[in-house]
């Protein structure tokens, strides 16, 4: 009975010692009511055939004229009546404990998929595997969590009524009891089956279905909707989209009639069976060997006892379908985490406070051994500096203090990083020293690795080798480290909030602070443009949600901007932070840079080396290698590959120039 894939034992004992106590957590009065509920409803049938077989037996006799025969019928009659109101109450008060239920546990299994996702490391972002999965638990969590509940408590309610009635049963013969058990195990395997079919055929079809999705998306959505209506991409999506659908669609249909037609035969040959039984039955009866009643009972007793072990049945496999889900729901829950996570500021605290356990204060104690044993990295890290700039002849930066700490430099050594999946290393043995205070331009070309780079400096990504120092303590990657940086990225988000939340989400402790956004506002040059808007810093920001303003690219990205002013960090990352800022708005900030970086050490990135010249540092990358480094002057000077790049930009300026005299005097 068990299959390779999926076993039934271990995934039902995962529903009764996780899910289950999971559940039972989620809201103890709302589980005990459900479970009082489906008991209660448990017990009715099995009542009702008692009252039912009492009923006839006293019609008959009172229609034999036996004495008080008439009163009994209608006192069980009575009974019937207030029973069947009492399933009533308990039907629908049950219906609301449910949906209670359901309303607590959606959103509890919900936040554990939210809070997940938020620890988890950058790099699995990039993973279609990571959103293959996500897609299932999120979706499945939606209402397999919920319709898991609904099918245990239904599979509860069952069993007791079943028991009842497999009495009812056995009392006649112990046969009968146990022939129905036998009649409901072909069901029970096929529907076991056809359950890990589901499991699997929905795995299967998951990166397909997120590609119509995709689809459907493209051709309803907003971001898409320029280019669609301009390429008339419309025809073509939507065949796409089609074709995804009915490939998906087609293999769904064909298991759901594989699997009716399996259910159909194995449910019609149990009632076969069980109608025998009744004729039986009614042989016994016509030979006096059972009354009235009991024969009415009996046959009852089969028909319910089949219908309810069917329930039960169906309910069991519809549990371990759903467990399949929900064990990658556990299994997304166990994925290794990114250090410096809410949860392991937790332990920190509970160390702090002395509650750590002895295993993990030795685990502390062992990585801060280590931590020591390292190189002393920015002692070093200033040696190689100056060395390095001095030794190439490059660089004549003076570092922040020749003798003494560097308070917030960035020194990374040996840095090399691949993407999951691939064959070759993205980043190769990068090392440099960014000493505090000073702007360090990272220029090369498409593809080269710059955005990487600054990701895996920041500690969103964590490479196979190296190691990056902030300030002279070396951090592992996470949130540690990239809690210490603002940040415009190359591919910003557009918040849809007002503009004084949307500056402020880059500090949500202090969302609140106006006058912070304001001066924020005005470092990145967004000021002005805020204040033309209708209510100002109360304007809600984009088209999507009403009475918002939506902004031009420049505009927004110089809210991105603002966001990373607004959060008092000491390190800053832009990554192309101008790209859509009009040039003099681009001149402004960068003549102002060094007053609005207040001291911040920058990494930026840029394809205009014009914007470059004023950095204290530029770094060359090519191909993931850093293969140049130095000031503007001497990389010039140098000659290399930045200087080739350098004049490339100048010359077409020039051109430009040249050819507008060139025009006017045409023209003339
Ligand atoms: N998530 C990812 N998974 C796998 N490879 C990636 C991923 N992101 C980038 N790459 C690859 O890594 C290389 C470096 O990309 P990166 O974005 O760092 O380059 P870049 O120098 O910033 O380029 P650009 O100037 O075009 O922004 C490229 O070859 C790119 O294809």
């Amino acid at each position: 009975m068990t299959m390779k894939t999926s076993p039934v034992a271990p995934t039902l004992k995962i529903f009764f010692t996780r899910v289950l106590p999971l559940l039972w957590r989620l809201s103890p009065r709302l589980f005990a009511a459900s479970v009082a509920v489906h008991l209660l409803q448990a017990a009715i049938p099995s009542l009702q055939l008692y009252w039912t077989q009492a009923l006839i037996d006293a019609v008959a006799a009172a229609a034999r004229q036996e004495p008080g025969g008439w009163s009994r019928a209608g006192l069980l009659l009575g009974l019937q009546g207030a029973t069947f109101a009492l399933e009533h109450a308990i039907r629908f008060g049950g219906a609301y404990v449910l949906a209670a239920t359901k309303q607590k546990a959606n959103f509890e299994l919900n936040r554990s998929v939210i809070d997940k996702c938020a620890r988890l490391p950058l790099v699995y972002f990039d993973q279609p595997d990571y959103y293959d999965k996500l897609q299932r638990v999120s979706k499945g969590v939606e209402y397999r969590g919920v319709s898991i509940l609904e099918h245990g408590f239904q599979l509860l309610q069952s069993v007791f009524t079943i028991a009842g009635f497999l009495a009812i049963l056995a009392s006649l013969h112990y046969s009968l009891a146990l022939g129905m058990l036998l009649l409901v195990i072909p069901i029970f395997l096929v529907n076991i089956r056809i359950g890990q079919q589901k499991y699997r055929q929905i795995v299967h079809q998951t990166p397909a279905s997120r590609r119509a999705e995709y689809f459907a998306e493209l051709l309803k959505g907003r971001e898409a909707a320029k280019e669609m209506r301009v390429f008339d991409l419309f025809g073509y999506m939507k065949e796409q989209w089609r074709t995804l659908y009915w490939v998906n669609a087609g293999e769904r249909i064909a298991l759901e009639k594989r699997s009716l037609l399996k259910q159909f035969w194995t449910e019609t040959f149990s009632m076969a069976v069980t109608t025998g039984t009744a004729f039986y039955l009614l042989f016994l009866t016509v030979r006096g060997a059972l009354t009235l009643g009991h024969f009415a009972a009996l046959t009852q007793a089969l028909a319910t006892t089949r219908h309810q072990l069917i329930i039960a049945v169906v309910n069991l496999s519809r549990i371990h379908e759903e467990m399949l889900f929900m064990n990658e729901w556990l299994a997304f829950l166990a994925l290794p985490e990114e250090t410096g996570t809410e949860r392991d500021d937790a332990e920190r605290r509970k160390a702090e406070n002395g509650e750590a356990d002895e295993g993990e204060t030795k685990r502390r104690k062992k990585a801060s051994r280590e931590a020591d044993r390292s190189e002393p990295i920015q002692g070093d890290a200033e040696r190689l500096f100056t060395e390095r700039s001095g030794g190439s002849g490059s660089c004549r930066i003076p570092v922040s203090s020749a003798s003494g700490r560097d308070p917030a430099g960035i020194s990374v050594r040996g840095l090399t990083f691949t993407y999951p999946g691939q064959a070759e290393p993205t980043l190769r043995d990068i090392s440099f020293d960014a000493p505090a205070g000073r702007t360090i331009a990272i220029v090369g070309g498409n593809g080269a690795g710059k955005s990487t780079l600054v990701k895996c400096i920041m500690g969103l990504y964590e490479p196979e080798e190296g190691a990056v120092s902030l300030g002279g303590t070396r951090i592992g990657a996470g949130r540690e480290r990239y809690g210490k940086f603002g940040a415009v990225f190359q591919d910003f988000v557009r918040f849809q909030f007002s503009a004084q939340q949307s500056i402020g989400l880059g500090d949500p402790e202090r969302l609140e602070d106006l006058a912070r956004a304001e001066t924020a506002a005005s470092r990145a040059g967004a000021g002005e443009f805020i204040a033309r808007l209708p209510q100002g810093f109360a304007t809600p920001l984009g088209a999507m949600f009403q009475d918002g303003r939506e902004l031009s690219y420049g505009q927004w990205q110089k809210i991105a901007l603002s966001r990373a002013f607004f959060k008092d960090a000491p390190y800053i990352v832009l990554d192309e932070p101008t790209s859509a800022m009009d040039p003099i708005a681009e001149a402004q900030l960068f003549e102002r840079f060094a007053r609005l970086a207040a001291g911040k050490t920058t990494l930026m990135v840029s394809h205009r080396l014009g914007s470059c010249r004023f950095a204290d540092l530029i770094l060359v990358l090519r191909d993931g290698r850093l293969v140049e480094r130095g000031t503007h002057d001497e990389l010039m000077r140098d000659g290399g590959e930045y200087a080739r790049m350098y004049a490339t930009q100048a010359k077409w300026y020039l051109k430009m120039n040249d050819s507008r005299p060139l025009a006017s005097s045409g023209q003339g």
